[in-house]
C-alpha cells in the first residue's frame, strides 16, 4: 500500500517558530533591467528538504542568493524569525552554500580545503581538526584528508565542497545545482549520501534543480517556479511511506510522483513561455 500524497498547492505552513526562513514578497530588477523575480513569498520550514524546480532562467538562483544574503531584494524582505543576527541582519553562520562547481582551492589538502571557513571564523587547527576529520567521514573521505584536488573524481570533489558546507554546522545548507556536471551514477549515489545527511542532521535544505526525478527523489516539499516573471508556481508536499534508496527510485509510487511533478514543471513551462 502506498502513500503518495500530492496537492498543488498549500504546503505553507506559517506557524510560527516552524519557519526557519521567509521570502516575503521578494523581487528583484537587476541593473540591465531583468526583472528575475516578482512578489515571490515562500516559508521555509525548520527540518525541510525543498527543491526549488523550474524552467532555466526562472530565478532559482536568484532566490537561493537573496535567502543566503550574496544578493539584496529589490524590494521585500528576508525574514529569519527565531534566528540571531548580525549587524547586517544576517543569520550569524547559519548558512552552507554549495554551487554548481565545487570551487576547491586547488593548492590546498582535502582537509585545509574543509579547514576554509572555519579558519576564516578564527577556529585553531587543532580546535577544527576533530570536526574536519567527523565531517569527512560523514562524506566517506576520512581517508582522503591528505589528498589534493587534483587527485579526486569529480564525485569526490563535491563530496569535500559538502563537507566544507556542513563543517560550521550550518542550520540551512543551501545547494545550486550541485550535481548537475555529474554522471548518473555518481549523481545518484551523491543524491542518497545527502539524504542520509539529512536525515541524521536534522538540517533544513533548500536544493535548486532542473531535475523533476533528483527534486521527486530528495525532497518532502517541491516548489515550481515559472519565469517571466519568477514567482512561485506550484507548491508540492511529497510524503512517501516508502524508504528513499534504490527500490523506491523504481516503484511505482515514484513514478506517480514524478509524473504529477512533470505536469507541474510543464504548465509552469507553458504559462512563463506565453507571459500570462
Ligand atoms: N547579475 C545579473 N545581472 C543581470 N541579470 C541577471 C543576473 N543574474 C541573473 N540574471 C537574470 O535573471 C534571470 C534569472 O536568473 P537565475 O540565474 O536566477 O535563473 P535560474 O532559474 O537559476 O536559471 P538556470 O536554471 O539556468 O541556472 C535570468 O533572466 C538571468 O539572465
Amino acid at each position: 500500500m502506498t502513500d503518495t500524497t500530492l496537492a498543488a498547492a498549500p504546503a505553507t505552513d506559517t506557524a510560527k517558530g516552524r519557519v526557519l526562513v521567509s521570502m516575503r514578497n521578494v523581487s528583484k530588477l537587476f541593473s540591465n533591467g531583468t526583472l528575475a523575480l516578482k512578489d515571490m513569498t515562500l516559508n521555509v520550514q525548520r527540518g525541510e528538504f525543498l527543491s526549488l524546480l523550474g524552467p532555466s532562467g526562472c530565478g532559482k538562483s536568484t532566490a537561493l542568493r537573496i535567502i543566503a544574503g550574496l544578493g539584496e531584494p529589490s524590494t521585500g524582505s528576508i525574514d529569519w524569525p527565531s534566528s540571531q543576527l548580525d549587524s547586517r541582519g544576517k543569520p550569524k553562520g547559519d548558512i552552507g552554500f554549495v554551487f554548481q562547481e565545487p570551487t576547491l582551492m586547488p593548492w590546498a589538502t582535502v582537509f585545509s580545503n574543509v579547514y576554509l571557513p572555519l579558519r576564516l571564523s578564527g577556529v585553531s587547527k587543532s580546535d577544527a581538526r576533530p570536526r574536519i576529520m567527523d565531517v569527512l567521514a560523514s562524506v566517506g573521505l576520512a581517508d582522503f584528508h591528505k589528498a589534493y584536488p587534483r587527485e579526486l573524481s569529480g564525485g569526490m570533489k563535491m563530496r569535500v565542497s559538502i563537507a566544507r558546507a556542513l563543517v560550521t554546522k550550518p542550520k540551512l545548507l543551501l545547494m545550486d545545482e550541485p550535481f548537475a556536471a555529474l554522471d548518473e551514477i555518481t549523481r545518484q549515489k551523491l543524491n542518497d549520501d545527502v539524504l542520509r545527511l539529512w536525515r541524521d542532521s536534522g538540517i533544513t535544505v533548500i536544493f535548486v534543480t532542473h531535475s523533476v526525478f533528483e527534486s521527486a527523489f530528495l525532497s518532502n516539499r517541491i516548489v515550481v517556479m515559472r519565469a517571466r516573471p519568477g514567482q512561485v508556481y506550484s507548491d508540492l508536499p511529497i510524503k512517501t511511506s516508502l524508504t528513499r534508496d534504490s527500490h523506491y527510485r523504481t516503484s511505482e509510487e515514484y513514478r506517480a510522483t514524478t509524473d504529477t511533478v512533470s505536469r507541474a514543471l510543464q504548465e509552469a513551462i507553458e504559462i512563463g513561455a506565453a507571459g500570462k
